[in-house]
C-alpha cells in the first residue's frame, strides 16, 4: 500500500462492475475496503472506506446515500435507470458530502458528450439527433445512462427539456418526428459492453459520432480515477469532465 492509497469500498462488488472495479482498484495501487451486494451492511462498509463506488441498482440508492452522508464518506455513483426523484436525492446528499453521479465513467464517452454538445450547438434544428444505444441481453434498463447523459448534452446544447422533448420506446402509429426532439432506440443482445451513436440527420446528409466499448474495463479505470479524485473535494456534486481535466 502506497501512502496516497485510498480505501475503496464497492456496493455490488460481486457483480459485472463489482469485479471489474475491484481489479482496478488493485491496478491502481489503491485499497478495497470492502464490497457488499443486496442485504450487505453499507453503514458498516462506509465506515470502514475512505469513497464508495456504488455500481448496484437504483433501488439501493437511497440507503446508500443516508450511510456515505452519516459516514461523512464521498461517494462515485455509476448506478443507471436513474428517475427525477433519485437526482434529488443526490442534489441533497450532496450538500453534505462530495458525490459523483454519471452514466459513464469512460474517458471516450466522457469526451463524445463533450463533441455531442459542439455538434448539436452547430447544427440547427433542422437537423434531426437520435441516440442509438447496444448492450449485452443481462441491462435491465434503458434507454442507458450514457444515452441519456449525452440527450443531456445535446438537449443543453439546444436549450430544450429533455423530460418533455425526447421520443422513447416508438411503436405502431406514431405520426411525423417532431420538430427539435431527440429520439432514442435501445438494442439488446449477447455480450455487447456498450455502443453508442449519437446521429445527426439533416437534408441529404448525416452525422454519426460514436463511442464503442470494447471492455467494461475502461468503466472501472474512469470510476477508480473519480474514487481518487473525490476523495480530496469538499461537498458538492461533481461530473466525469472535472475529474479528467476535459
Ligand atoms: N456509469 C458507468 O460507467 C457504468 C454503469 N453501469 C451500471 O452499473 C450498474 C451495475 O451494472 P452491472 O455490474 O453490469 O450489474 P450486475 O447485475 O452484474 O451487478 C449488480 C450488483 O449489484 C448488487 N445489488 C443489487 N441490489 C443491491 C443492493 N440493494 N445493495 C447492494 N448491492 C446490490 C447485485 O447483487 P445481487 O446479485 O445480490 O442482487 C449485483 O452484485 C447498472 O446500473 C449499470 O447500468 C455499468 C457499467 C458502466
Ligand atoms: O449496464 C451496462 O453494462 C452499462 N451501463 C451504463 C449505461 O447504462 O450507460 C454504461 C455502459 O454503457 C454499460
Amino acid at each position: 500500500m502506497t501512502s496516497s492509497a485510498t480505501r475503496i469500498g464497492i456496493i455490488g462488488s460481486a457483480g459485472r462492475m463489482g469485479q471489474a472495479i475491484a481489479a482496478a482498484i488493485s491496478e491502481a495501487g489503491h485499497v478495497l475496503a470492502g464490497g457488499i451486494d443486496k442485504d450487505g451492511d453499507v453503514a458498516a462498509l462506509a465506515a470502514q472506506s475512505d469513497v464508495l463506488v456504488d455500481f448496484s441498482s437504483q433501488a439501493a440508492l437511497e440507503g446508500n446515500l443516508d450511510a456515505a452522508t452519516t459516514a461523512g464518506v464521498p461517494v462515485v455513483i455509476g448506478t443507471t435507470g436513474l428517475e427525477e426523484r433519485h437526482h434529488f436525492l443526490i442534489d441533497h446528499a450532496a450538500e453534505t458530502i462530495p458525490v459523483l453521479q454519471t452514466g459513464n465513467t469512460s474517458l471516450g464517452v466522457t469526451l463524445l458528450a463533450h463533441l455531442v454538445k459542439e455538434a448539436a450547438s452547430r447544427l440547427g434544428e433542422d437537423w434531426d439527433i437520435e441516440i442509438v444505444e447496444t448492450h449485452h441481453r443481462m441491462k435491465v434498463d434503458a434507454p442507458s445512462g450514457t444515452a441519456l447523459l449525452l440527450g443531456e448534452a445535446a438537449a443543453e446544447a439546444r436549450s430544450i427539456d429533455l423530460a418533455t422533448d425526447a421520443e422513447r420506446g416508438r411503436d405502431g402509429m406514431t405520426g411525423k418526428r417532431g420538430t427539435g426532439t431527440i429520439g432514442f432506440a435501445a438494442l439488446r443482445g449477447g455480450t455487447v459492453a456498450g455502443d453508442h451513436s449519437v446521429l445527426f440527420l439533416g437534408a441529404h446528409e448525416r452525422l454519426t459520432l460514436s463511442h464503442l466499448a470494447e471492455d467494461r474495463s475502461i468503466f472501472a479505470k474512469g470510476a477508480v480515477r473519480a474514487c481518487e479524485w473525490l476523495a480530496s473535494q469538499s461537498a458538492g456534486r461533481y461530473t466525469m469532465p472535472e475529474v479528467l481535466g476535459l
